[in-house]
């Protein structure tokens, strides 16, 4: 097991075999050193002109070298053809991209934004669809039991219910289990327990066969969806009135019948909003959750997105991905950018032209993003999509320098105009012109710094 896991099905008993340098998150640190190395594609095009760009520089001081040796000395003739060759270096052609990124990672990380692979900045600068996840990235993860229904007491209900979830990782699993602490309802044990990532949970309490999660959970186990004759008391769909007809809801079935539910109320978090409006005007903002339709529409309305998917699995939601990516993009398809929280959307998160992971208090995310949000705020998704462009733009900035500089350089260079230990400078200064470029994506990095805390 590795430090920063994050436990979905069951309970463990861990030994620890080692800690320091050689943990998970160690190794995250140096993911990100490797990924200021990693070259975006623009790099790849840099250098492929750069295969062509080196011979013809030599080719070109020959033929200055032979041409001026007909006018002038040997040696002035040497001059010159240095003079060519140092001022065609291509250093700064070089620098412009690697130093562009490695602030710009630089300024991330220090914002708490693990970039892990830099050359996915590009692709991210392009993007045109957003995917998120719901619980625990459009809402804060910490969802609040706001009521208990049913055939059986409450606290029955939800002393068993928190015995199962005691074993679980899922949010509701954690807001029922804390409900319980504060009641001061203490948790029977479990036998024959299992649990399904986007069902729910089961086991044997008591003697009892216990089954807590969805409605979808509940009717695998033969449990019926809502039948009126049978029990009038409880229609998830229709129950629930004003606020809580938005909840989400977990069901509990016991012995093979339906015995209630408990209410759940998530809070969507201060700038989901704000971090949706910023990036509508990139792309399509989709929003997609296991949890049900109702729960889903609140905190889309809440949120601003339109376009919402409830109810799905997680390999549902990769097909949603998947869909949405075949939709019209700028250039036939989509590059889709998908935000979760790594709990349930590993593989959409996995499968993303890029994977954004918030790692709100679980480091478990850490593994599964191309970028990670350490920072704990969603406007930092905008915040980084952002620095993407910047420093993109900025890359292109740097080439252009270096070029222009080349270009107008080296005619002058193999005129004879130019002496070699100018050339010398020139090549310093064309250097520190693209550093210097680049480091103004430092005072730029997170643009104006609303929003924070
Ligand atoms: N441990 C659990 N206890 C109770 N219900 C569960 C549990 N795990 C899953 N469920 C049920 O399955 C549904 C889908 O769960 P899933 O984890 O896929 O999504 P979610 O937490 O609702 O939200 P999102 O998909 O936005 O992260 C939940 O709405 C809940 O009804
Ligand atoms: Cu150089």
């Amino acid at each position: 097991m590795y430090a920063g896991t994050r436990l979905v099905g069951g309970s463990a008993r861990l030994r620890i075999e080692r800690s320091g340098t050689l943990t998970r998150l160690a190794k995250m640190i140096s993911l990100v050193e490797a990924a200021q190395l990693s070259k975006p594609q623009i790099a790849r095009r840099v250098d492929r002109i750069a295969a062509y760009f080196v011979p013809g520089i030599l080719l070109l001081a020959i033929v200055t070298f032979i041409v001026h040796m007909r006018t002038a000395t040997t040696g002035e003739a040497v001059g010159i053809a240095m003079a060519v060759l140092l001022t065609a270096c291509p250093c700064a052609l070089g620098l412009a991209t690697p130093i562009s990124v490695l602030i710009a990672s630089g300024m991330a990380l220090k914002a708490g934004i693990v970039i892990k692979d830099a050359g996915l900045l590009e692709t991210l600068s392009r993007a045109d669809a957003f995917l998120f996840d719901k619980s625990g990235t459009l809402t804060y993860g910490r969802p609040a039991v706001s009521g208990i229904e049913g055939d059986w007491p409450p606290e029955q209900l939800l002393r068993l219910a928190a015995s199962l979830e005691s074993m679980s990782a899922h949010p509701f699993a954690q807001a029922i289990v804390r409900e319980a602490g504060v009641r001061e309802l203490r948790p029977a044990p479990v036998e024959r327990f299992v649990e399904r990532p986007g069902m729910g949970v089961a086991g044997t309490v008591e003697g009892m066969r216990v089954v807590v999660g969805s409605a979808a959970w509940l009717e695998a186990y033969g449990i019926r969806r809502f039948d009126p004759i049978i029990d009038p008391m409880i229609d998830p769909m229709t129950a629930g009135k004003g606020e809580a007809a938005g909840d989400s809801v977990v069901h509990i079935g016991i012995n093979g019948r339906r015995a209630g539910l408990i209410r759940l109320h998530e809070q969507l978090r201060e700038d989901a909003g704000r971090t949706v409006r910023a990036l509508s005007a990139h792309g399509e903002v989709w929003m997609a959750t296991g949890d049900r339709e109702r729960a889903a529409a609140r905190i889309g309305a809440l949120a601003g997105i339109r376009r919402v998917r409830a109810g799905l699995l997680p390999e549902q939601k990769l097909n949603l991905l998947r869909e949405v990516r075949a939709g019209k993009g700028r250039a036939g398809k989509r590059r889709v950018v998908m935000i979760g929280d790594g709990a349930n959307d590993s593989a959409a998160l996995a499968a993303a032209d890029v994977g954004i992971a918030m790692a709100s208090g679980h480091a478990a995310a850490l593994e599964t993003g191309d970028i990670v949000i350490v920072g704990g705020r969603l406007s930092q998704v905008a915040e980084v999509h952002a620095l993407a462009g910047r420093t993109m733009r900025n890359i292109r900035q740097n080439l252009l320098l270096a070029l222009v500089y080349n270009a107008a350089m080296i005619p002058l260079a193999a005129a004879g105009l130019l002496d070699p230990r100018l050339a010398c400078i020139g090549m310093a200064l064309s250097s520190l012109l693209v550093v210097g470029n680049a480091v103004r994506l430092r005072r730029t990095a997170f643009g104006r710094r609303t929003g924070r805390p």
